[in-house]
């Protein structure tokens, strides 16, 4: 008999949730970076061993008091992935606990899912004994879930973590085929890489409503040929991200070749163009044309 379900990683902006979906397939699924907020999209990461298949949510981080469109299209992204899941996993950074975390709390309890309490990033803790206060209280605010502190960066414990996984996952028949990782295409993933290496490059030169779209992705026997574009809001943030003498493109434009060539295990051939569409994140239909559906 096989068990098949699906698992949601949630958590406020920057705790790691990404890291942990990524090193759990052992593919870059989901772009990660110092940047809160960098994941958009929902993406899943398909985990499938034995009899056993475990369908990853990476949701956007959930935030408070977004006034823009895309900042309402976010939270109801992670609101609803906590719906329609069998099993929640929450990311707490360490030994730290903010409003943010409290706002997730809330609708972690909201949804009354089974719950599994990670505390990542414990390979910044030397005095391990000071995650023990924040484990117990955490395990007496929520008796029925269990707290498990790891690292998604280092692999710390992510064993530990597919086994309590596992043991929530309903019988059931796979929903993907076993050698399937995500339920995204490769066009998708390589607008992710883009937009990853921009926000990498471009920090907070840079306001985080940028978006890519994959405008060729033509799939050679020898090579894959793509053309990039990178949508702005503003006329005057082109040039940053040009850069001097378009140093700062050509480097985003490396880096993501490199990415998307091992994730696509060919040679990548990938231009990118930088275009100016005005105040896109505050337009809802703009929004749906870039393909942030209403969730
Ligand atoms: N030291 C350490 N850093 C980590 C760990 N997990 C994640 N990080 C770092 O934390 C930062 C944020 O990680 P992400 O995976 O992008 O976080 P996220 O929760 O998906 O962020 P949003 O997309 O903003 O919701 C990155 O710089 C990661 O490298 C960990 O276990 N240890």
């Amino acid at each position: 008999m096989t068990h098949c379900g699906t698992v949601a990683i949630v958590g406020r902006p920057n705790v790691g949730k990404s890291t942990l979906m990524n090193h759990l397939i052992g593919q870059k699924l989901s772009i990660t970076s110092r940047k809160a907020q960098t994941t958009r999209h929902q993406v899943m990461g398909i985990w499938t061993e034995g009899d056993m298949q475990v369908v990853f949510v990476d949701t956007p981080g959930i935030h408070i008091g977004g006034k823009r469109a895309l900042n309402r299209y976010l939270n109801k992204a992670a609101s609803n992935a906590l719906q329609d899941v069998d099993l929640v996993v929450w990311l707490l950074e360490r030994d730290r606990f903010t409003g943010e975390d409290a706002f997730v709390e809330k609708q972690i309890r909201e949804s009354g899912k089974p719950l599994i309490i990670a505390l990542n990033k414990v390979d910044q803790v030397h005095d391990k004994a000071k995650l023990m206060p924040v484990a117990q209280k955490m395990q007496m605010r929520f008796p029925d879930a269990e707290v498990v502190p790891l690292s998604a960066l280092k692999g710390h414990n992510q064993d530990t973590l597919m086994a309590l996984v596992g043991k929530r996952i309903p019988e059931g028949p796979f929903m993907f085929d076993p050698d399937q990782l995500t339920d995204k295409s490769l066009r998708f993933l390589v607008a992710e890489i883009v937009r990853e290496k921009l926000v990498r490059q471009c920090g907070d030169e840079l306001p985080y409503r940028t978006t890519v779209e994959i405008e060729k992705f033509d799939e050679q026997p020898d090579r894959v040929y793509i053309n990039a574009v990178i949508f702005v809001e503003r006329k005057s943030q082109k040039p940053i991200l040009i850069g001097h003498q378009g140093s700062r493109l050509k480097q985003i434009g490396t880096d993501a070749r490199m990415d998307a060539a091992e994730l696509i295990g060919l040679p990548v051939h990938l231009e990118l163009w930088v275009k100016v569409r005005d105040r896109w994140s505050d337009d809802e239909a703009a929004l749906a044309q870039l393909g942030y559906k209403d969730p």
